[in-house]
């Protein structure tokens, strides 16, 4: 049981500011994961948590107490690497124990705790192989094995699963949920570039950009409800689609007219000053669906289709080169190239975003709360 909270942290290397006071309250047993583009920060917030970086100011505190100088070994974490770190003279028993011998704990309660995590992590049958002789995924879980066997308060992982290759991170993806279930009490923090990964075992998401954060909610808060435009098209794939617009009624709902040229009720209420103001309008690719009737919102020619099977992305052009709309369309609707297409979305799923790159919907939930 441990919470996590950083408060201003700030981290440089000589000039180059790369974290620039970050504030974060990770509560006992939550698993947060980590996004952003490369080279945001996510593995130095990490690395700072661990202590194997010193933060430049600020103060980490870890189940209540303040650790900047506390030496790794003594903050009560294990960390997973992309990279396994396994030491390939030994068995995966020899590997999960080491850490333990080293801190002269009795060989009965050595023994119990390698078998227990291999129990979870399915390795019972694997215990008396050396590394070179398991997959690449076997070999993730005898790291994570050797981690959990240190009961650490907070388990931290830096792109665990980013040199296995597809299937095999899927199955170890669902190890790591089975994990977090076993675990309950345990604190996770996650390092991911994967966007599945993210959604599916994160309580709560930290969207990071250039060292600040910009939003930090559950997986489907971020989804349904980004607060700027940089979430918007960072979670999700394809990217929400963003087109310049101008809003033509402010209130409840709004009234926008989009560079397709149609106009759009919106069930979001912005105050009366934005009227004619330029905004970005937002909807996601998979919220487009092909209009029946008379009612739509773009109307365009089909530029291209990329078919996936399940599901087609449809590139339609709506007048503007530099602005093709993406639609997510399944994949056994029939749509040829050049074709002309009507598109309509559930009101409820478009966003609006001001001058500022600021989502409406969060903008009035924050002035109300004030
Ligand atoms: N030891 C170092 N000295 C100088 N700059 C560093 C050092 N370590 C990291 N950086 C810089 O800090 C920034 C953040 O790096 P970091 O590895 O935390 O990013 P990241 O978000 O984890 O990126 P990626 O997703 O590519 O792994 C990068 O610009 C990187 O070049």
């Amino acid at each position: 049981m441990a919470d996590v909270t950083l408060r201003q942290v700030k981290k440089s290397y000589g000039n180059l500011n790369i974290l620039h006071g970050i504030d974060l309250d990770i509560k006992s047993g939550e698993f947060i994961v980590f996004v952003g583009p490369s080279g945001c920060g996510k593995s130095t917030l990490l690395r700072s948590i661990a202590g194997l970086e010193e933060i430049t100011s600020g103060e980490l505190k870890i189940d209540g107490e303040v650790v900047n100088d506390v030496p790794p070994s003594k903050r009560g974490i294990a960390m997973v690497f992309q990279s396994y770190a396994l030491y390939p003279h030994m068995t995966v028993y020899d590997n999960m124990a080491f850490s333990m011998k080293i801190g002269k704990e009795s060989k009965a309660e050595i023994d119990k705790r390698v078998r227990q995590a291999a129990e979870i992590l399915q390795l019972t049958k694997y215990l008396d192989r050396l590394p070179k002789a398991m997959s690449g995924g076997q070999r993730q879980r005898v790291a994570i094995g050797r981690a959990i066997v240190r009961n650490p308060k907070v388990f931290l992982f830096d792109e665990p699963l980013s040199n296995l290759d597809a299937a095999l991170r899927v199955a170890t993806r669902i190890e790591i949920a089975k994990l977090k279930e076993s675990m309950p009490a345990t604190t996770m923090i996650y390092v991911t570039h994967d966007q599945v990964e993210a959604m599916t075992l994160a309580d709560r998401i930290v969207v990071l950009k250039e060292g600040h954060i910009e939003q930090v909610g559950t997986p489907m808060e971020l989804y349904k409800r980004p607060g700027n435009l940089f979430v918007a098209q960072f979670i999700g794939s394809p990217a929400m689609n963003i087109l310049p617009a101008t809003i033509d009624k402010s209130g409840d709902p709004t009234i926008v007219s989009h560079v397709g040229g149609r106009k759009a009720t919106v069930p979001i209420a912005t105050p009366a000053s934005v009227k004619g103001a330029s905004v970005s309008f937002g909807v996601r690719p998979e919220d487009l669906m092909i209009a029946i009737g008379a009612d739509y919102l773009f109307e365009g020619t089909v530029d291209y289709v990329e078919q996936l099977g399940e599901v087609q992305l449809v590139y339609v052009d709506i007048g503007r080169a530099d602005l093709p709309l993406v639609t997510k369309l399944p994949g056994n609707v029939e749509v040829k190239r050049g074709a002309a297409l009507r598109l309509n979305a559930d009101p409820g799923d478009l966003h609006i975003f001001d001058a500022d790159g600021h989502s409406f919907t969060l903008h009035m939930a924050e002035a109300k709360a004030a």
